[in-house]
Order: structure tokens, then sequence, then C-alpha cells
């Protein structure tokens, strides 16, 4: 059975007490999700918002800020000031001004990915109410990338429910979240930043399947091709990586079926690592696995970044926002 990144998290706690930012302090399902990771001994939490709206989602939850709690309003914060100017420093170049610097560093996304790129907080988290464009323009406007990453993407974490049907086992998928339409180079680098990330957070072999509506020249198409050469270049980039493509979804998943359709395969029908052809596959796959195939979704995560920012799905739980804190502080340890 795959560990959960909280199960991999108790098993083996950072030396330094981890600190989260959470950009969207006053979302009840933040606050609940916050509350837990700090009563597991995961990390301190910081809940960035309006002073009095934090106050009453923690009151709601029968909670106040505490030793471990903290609450920053961005509005009133001592912080802010040096955040703006930082800010500036960062972008001037694409024409940002000093008001325009300060209007930013008062948004919660902006204060909270400042609190990780000072220091102060060892990785932030926040899409329960902005959307994925916004988190994510933000973190790499902030964070920003990682030497030698070359692309930042994400991907999810897929666990199988309990009563999964035999074969169901825990999965990455990407990228679900963030690069709309990758080229067959951007497709390489996304599938070997996920077998890394696989290895990372899965503690899992990674076996990479490249997706397509096409399995080993079932049909011809130019977006087949993409797949094709993705699959090519990561082979010839690492070569001791296990990946097979293109590859149906029912080819990558059910061992028989791979069988039949890529024989000889050491991937098919065994992948763990999905990689999709494009945003629409991939963020449509991974709803349909959580919400029809019973799946816990943890994301998206974010590699690629220089330090850990992670973001969520706006229809996510208080549980997910806890995953999320676990692979935040997981990541945080392996970068
Ligand atoms: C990530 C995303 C927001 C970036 O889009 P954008 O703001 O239009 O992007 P731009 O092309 O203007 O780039 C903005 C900056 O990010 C950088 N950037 C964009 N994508 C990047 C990537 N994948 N890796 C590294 N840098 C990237 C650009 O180089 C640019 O940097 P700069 O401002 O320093 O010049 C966009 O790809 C997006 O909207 N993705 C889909 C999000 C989504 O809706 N997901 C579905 C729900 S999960
Ligand atoms: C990841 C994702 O799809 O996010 P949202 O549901 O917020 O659009």
């Amino acid at each position: 059975m795959t560990k959960t990144p909280i199960e991999l998290l108790r098993e083996s706690a950072p030396a330094t007490r981890p600190v989260i930012a959470l950009s969207e302090g006053q979302d009840p399902r933040i606050v609940a999700g916050a509350l837990a990771a700090h009563k597991a001994d995961l990390a301190d939490v910081i809940l960035v918002g309006p002073q009095a709206e934090v106050e009453a989602a923690l009151q709601a939850e029968g909670a106040s800020a505490s030793d471990g709690v903290a609450i920053h309003d961005p509005a009133t914060s001592d912080l802010t000031e040096e955040f703006a100017n930082l800010y500036y420093e960062l972008r001037k170049h694409k024409g940002v001004d000093l008001a325009k610097a300060r209007a930013v560093a008062e948004t919660q996304l902006a204060y909270a990915a400042m609190l990780v790129r000072t220091g102060r907080a060892t990785g932030t988290v926040g899409g329960a109410v902005h959307t994925t464009g916004d988190v994510v323009r933000t973190a790499i406007q902030i964070i920003g990338m990682a030497p030698n990453a070359g692309m930042i993407s994400s991907f999810f974490l897929m666990y199988p429910p309990e009563n999964a049907q035999p074969g169901a086992r825990a999965m990455l998928y990407s990228d679900c979240g963030l690069v709309i339409d990758p080229s067959s180079a951007e497709l390489a680098k996304i599938a070997s930043a996920s077998a890394a990330s696989a290895r990372a957070l899965l503690r899992t072999e990674p076996k990479i399947a490249m997706l397509s509506f096409s399995t080993k020249g079932s049909a011809k198409h130019p977006v087949v091709n993409k797949v094709i050469e993705a699959t090519d270049t990561l082979r010839a980039d690492a070569p001791d990586l296990q990946v097979d493509g293109e590859l149906q979804f029912d080819a990558a998943f059910v061992p028989s079926v791979g069988e039949r359709k890529s024989p000889g395969s050491d991937v098919a029908g065994q992948a763990n690592v999905m990689i999709f052809p494009n945003l629409d596959a991939g963020n449509i796959s991974y709803k349909i696995t959580q919400r029809i195939g019973g799946y816990s979704a943890i994301g998206p995560v974010m590699q690629g970044l220089a330090q850990p920012a992670n973001d969520l799905s706006r229809g996510c739980s208080a549980d997910d926002v806890t995953q999320i804190i676990a692979v935040t502080i997981l990541q945080a340890q392996t970068n």
C-alpha cells in the first residue's frame, strides 16, 4: 500500500519545524485543513487574510490564533512594505512601478509567496478560492523557477479508495493544471520531472505512460506524432527511465490490455506515472478519476519552482488542504 504524504511525514519529520503560509486564511476549508495539520504536529501555519475574517473563520472552528497558528493581514502587516520593495525589484523590468508593487504586495497570494521567498515560510498553499492561473502566475513571478528545471508544470497524486477494484494503485497524473498545450519537447520535460516527483512523493520506481488516443501506431495524426516524439526525446535524454508510448489509458493501466496492445512492454499495464498530451485531457481525466472513480486527488502540486508553492482545486475539501500541506513539507525536504 502506498503511503500518503501525511503518513510519510509521520515516519520522518523534518529537522526544523516547517511553517506553511496559507494564502486564503479566511476560507473555512483552509482554516480546518491548516488546524488539522497543526494538531497533527506537521507544521506551524500562517493564515494570510483580512484579520477580522480570519479570526471569524478560526472561531467557527472553535480555535483562535495561538502558538503555531498566526494571522498575517497584508493590509496592516509590517512586512508589506518590504515585500512591495522586493516585488518592485523583481518586476521593474516589466514596467512595474512602486505603486503597482505595493498593490500587488497587499494581495494575499503575493504576500504568502513573499513569506516563502524571504525564508519566513517553508512553502505556500492557495487555490481554494483563486484560480490556478492566478496561483501559478504569482508563484512564477515571486518564487521563480529552480535552476536547471527548464520549465514549471504540475501534477496530481491519485490514491485509490479502500474498496477499489483489483489492480488499482497510487499514481501520478501530469499535467492536469498548468501547461495548456505542451510541445513534444515540453511533454518530455513534464514526464522527466514527474518521474522525479513520483520517486520523491509516491516512493516508487516510475513507470511512465505517454498517453494518447492511439497505441503503437493504431491511429495516425499530428497530435499522436507529438506524443511519439516526446517519448523518443525522453528515451534519448533519460535512457534509464522506464517509459512507453504512445499508449491509450487502458493499455497503460490494465495488464491484459497492455499485453495485447503493447506486447513485451515493461510499462504497459503497470504504469504509475500517466502523462497526458494536453491540459484538456489531464484536467478532465483527474476529475473523472476523482469524482467517479473515488480516488483522492492531491494537487495541483507544482514542480520546477525554486521553493514549494502549491495549488488546490476550488472544489477541494479540508482534508485535501491538510494533505497538500504535507506534500509541500515533503517537497521542501527533498528539494
Ligand atoms: C500558467 C499560466 C497561468 C501562465 O499563463 P500566462 O500568465 O498567460 O503566461 P504568460 O505566457 O504571460 O507568462 C507569464 C510568466 O510566466 C512564465 N511562464 C508561463 N508558463 C511557464 C511555465 N510552464 N514554466 C515556466 N515559466 C512559465 C512566462 O515566461 C512569464 O514570465 P515573465 O512574466 O517573467 O515574462 C497559464 O499557462 C495558464 O493559465 N494555465 C492554465 C491554468 C488553468 O486554468 N488550469 C486549469 C485548472 S487547474
Ligand atoms: C485543478 C483545477 O481544476 O482547479 P479548479 O477546479 O479550481 O479549476
